[in-house]
C-alpha cells in the first residue's frame, strides 16, 4: 500500500514540557491506524499538529517534517490541513447547536441554488439538497435521522456521528483523524460506527484512530502505534496484536481490576423521585420513579438516549424536572442548586468541558474552589468565613496529594487546566467531586477518556469514598462492565422509563435482555 502520510522527527515542546519527541510515523492509503497511550502521552498533540490546530500555532508551532503523498508540507493552520485533505473529529465536539444537523454537516460546503449564484455572497443555500446530502452521509455511518433537527436537541452520541459525517461529506478527504470517537457511544452504536469505518477505509480514506478501548483498536486497525511520554515505544501489525503486551508498553505495569468488596444492605431511602416529569430539548419523561438507598452505589445504565442521566441532570437543574423529590424525608426542589449543594448533593456531569472546569485556572483552584466557595473549607481563619484568606499551605499539600493519588499528569499544581490532556482534565473533575465530600454524588461517565490504568484508580477512589465516608454514589454510565464491578444495584433505563432494577444478579440473562427492553417472559 502506498503512503498518504509520513512524519519524520516530529517534536513539540510546551515550554519545558516535551509533549512529542522525534516521532516517526506513516499512514498508508485505506489504512486504519490505531494510536494508543496513557493520558498525557502525546496522542492529541500529534494529531493536533497534523490538523493545524491553533493551540499548536500559538505555542510556537512544531519541529520536524510532514509529507503528504510524498510531498513535504507545512501545516500552519486548519485551513492548510483541510486543503491537504485532512479532517478531524476532536474529543470535545465542536458543533453549532442552534443550527440543524444538515447545516452543521454542510458547513462551508453548502449547495447553492444555481439561479442565485450571480448574487455572489447573497446567493441562496439549497436547503433541500443540503438535507439530502446530509441524510445520505449519515446513512453511510448507519444513522437514520431527520437532518432538520437542531443539533442542540440531539444527544452526545448522535452529535458524534454528525461530526464524523461532516468530515466524510467532504469528497476531498484523504485522512480522517478520530480522537476517541467511541467514548460517548454505547456498545451497539460502537459496533455500527466501527463497521462503517471499515467501509470508509475500504473506499480509500486513511483513518487515524485514537482510543483507550483496546478491544476496539485491535478489532478495526490494520496497525497500532504506541505512544509513551511523547515517544513511540512500539508498533504492532494486525497479526501480532497482544493486548497484554500493548498494555505493558503503554503503562509499564499490569493492571489490577478493582471490584466492590462489601455489599450495601441498607433499605433506608436517602433520595426518592416519585412520579417526576423531566424534559429537555425533544426529550420528555413522565411518571418516572426511583428510590436511592443510603450508602449504596447505584448504577444507572441503558442505551444512550434512553435517559440514564435524567435523575442527576433533572435534580441539579440541567434538565427541567417537576414533581415530588424527597431527600431524607423532606421534600426538595429540583433545580435549586445552592440549597441542594448545601444539603450535600453534588453532580459531576458527563460533559465536563461544558459544565465543569475553570479552564484558565490552575489545577489546585479547580480541585478546591467549590470547597472554599460553598463550604468555607481551606480557609486560613474559618471563623471569618468568606472574608478569610485561603490557607495556601493546606491547599498545596492537599492538591499535591490528590494529584499523586489520582495519577494526574501535571508539571505542577499551578499548571492551568486547559494545558492538561483530556484524560487528566477529567481526573481533576473527579478530584474536585471527591474534595467536596458530598453525601450524595451523581457522577456521569467517570472513566470516559481515561486510560486503562487510571480508570482503575478512579473506580477505586469512588469505592473508597463510598466505603470510608458512606457517600451514596449514583453512577450513570454506558460502561456496563465497570458498573457491574462497583455497584450494589443497577437500574436499566429503556425508552424513557426505569425498565428494571437489578440487585446483584448482573450476570443474569434477564440483565442482558433488559438492556434492549426485553424480559424473560417475552423470550
Ligand atoms: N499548552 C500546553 N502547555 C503545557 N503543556 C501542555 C499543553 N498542551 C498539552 N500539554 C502537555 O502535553 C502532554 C501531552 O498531552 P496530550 O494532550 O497530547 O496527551 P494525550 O495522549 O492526548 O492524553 P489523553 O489520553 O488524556 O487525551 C501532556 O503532558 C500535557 O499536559
Amino acid at each position: 500500500m502506498e503512503h498518504v502520510l509520513k512524519v519524520e522527527n516530529l517534536s513539540k515542546n510546551f515550554n519545558d514540557v516535551k509533549a512529542l519527541n522525534k516521532i516517526n510515523f506513516d499512514l498508508k492509503k485505506g489504512e486504519i491506524h490505531g494510536i494508543i497511550g496513557a493520558n498525557g502521552s502525546g496522542k492529541s498533540t500529534f494529531v493536533n499538529i497534523l490538523f493545524g490546530s491553533k493551540h499548536i500555532r500559538e505555542t510556537g508551532g512544531y519541529e520536524g517534517d510532514i509529507f503528504i503523498d510524498n510531498k513535504r508540507v507545512e501545516i500552519k493552520n486548519t485551513y492548510d490541513a483541510m486543503k491537504l485533505g485532512i479532517g478531524m473529529v476532536h474529543q470535545e465536539l465542536v458543533l453549532l447547536g442552534e443550527l440543524d444537523i444538515s447545516s452543521n454537516i454542510k458547513i462551508n460546503r453548502e449547495n447553492i441554488i444555481e439561479k442565485t449564484k450571480i448574487f455572489g455572497d447573497f446567493a441562496l443555500v439549497d436547503r433541500t439538497k443540503n438535507e439530502a446530502d446530509a441524510k445520505k452521509t449519515l446513512l453511510k455511518l448507519g444513522v437514520d435521522i431527520n437532518p432538520r433537527i437542531k443539533v442542540k436537541a440531539i444527544s452526545t452520541n448522535l452529535k458524534q456521528f454528525v461530526e464524523i459525517a461532516r468530515e466524510i461529506d467532504n469528497d476531498k478527504l484523504k485522512i480522517l483523524i478520530l480522537d476517541e470517537p467511541t467514548s460517548s457511544l454505547n456498545v451497539e452504536e460502537t459496533k455500527v460506527l466501527l463497521s462503517n469505518l471499515k467501509g470508509i477505509a475500504k473506499a480509500g480514506i486513511s483513518i487515524i484512530f485514537i482510543s483507550h478501548r483496546l478491544e476496539e483498536v485491535v478489532n478495526i486497525c490494520h496497525r497500532v502505534t504506541i505512544f509513551k511520554d511523547g515517544k513511540i515505544v512500539n508498533q504492532y501489525d494486525k497479526d501480532d496484536y497482544d493486548i497484554n503486551k500493548m498494555t505493558m508498553d503503554m503503562i509499564g505495569k499490569e493492571i489490577v481490576q478493582v471490584s466492590k468488596k462489601r455489599k450495601n444492605n441498607a433499605r433506608e431511602n436517602i433520595l426518592s423521585f416519585n412520579n417526576v416529569e423531566v424534559s429537555y430539548g425533544y426529550g420528555h419523561y413522565e411518571n418516572i420513579s426511583l428510590d436511592i438507598k443510603k450508602g449504596e452505589i447505584l448504577g444507572i445504565t441503558g442505551l444512550a438516549g434512553h435517559g440514564q442521566e435524567i435523575f442527576g441532570y433533572g435534580l441539579m437543574g440541567l434538565y427541567d424536572m417537576k414533581g415530588d423529590v424527597v431527600f431524607k424525608g423532606e421534600k426538595i426542589v429540583p433545580g435549586d442548586i445552592e440549597t441542594l449543594i448545601q444539603k450535600g448533593i453534588y453532580l459531576l456531569p458527563d460533559e465536563r468541558k461544558e459544565l465543569g472546569l475553570l479552564l484558565d485556572r490552575s489545577v489546585w483552584e479547580n480541585l478546591v474552589f467549590e470547597s472554599y466557595d460553598e463550604q468555607n473549607r481551606f480557609l486560613k481563619y474559618p471563623v471569618l468565613g468568606k472574608l478569610s484568606p485561603l490557607n495556601y499551605k493546606v491547599i498545596r499539600g492537599y492538591s499535591n496529594n490528590m494529584v499523586e493519588k489520582l495519577n494526574i499528569k501535571v508539571r505542577d499544581i499551578d499548571q492551568k487546566v486547559m494545558d492538561l490532556s483530556g484524560g487528566n482534565q477529567q481526573k481533576v473533575c473527579i478530584g474536585r467531586a471527591i474534595t467536596i465530600d458530598p453525601e450524595i454524588l451523581f457522577v456521569g461517565e467517570p472513566t470516559r477518556g481515561i486510560d486503562l490504568y487510571s480508570k482503575e484508580i478512579i473506580l477505586d477512589m469512588l469505592l473508597e469514598l463510598n466505603e470510608e465516608r458512606n457517600t451514596t454514589i449514583i453512577i450513570f454510565s454506558g460502561e456496563i462492565s465497570e458498573l457491574k464491578r462497583v455497584c450494589d444495584r443497577i437500574a436499566v433505563m429503556y425508552r424513557n422509563r426505569v425498565f428494571k432494577i437489578f440487585d446483584g444478579d448482573f450476570e443474569s440473562e434477564e440483565f442482558s435482555l433488559a438492556l434492549s427492553g426485553r424480559s424473560l417472559e417475552g423470550v
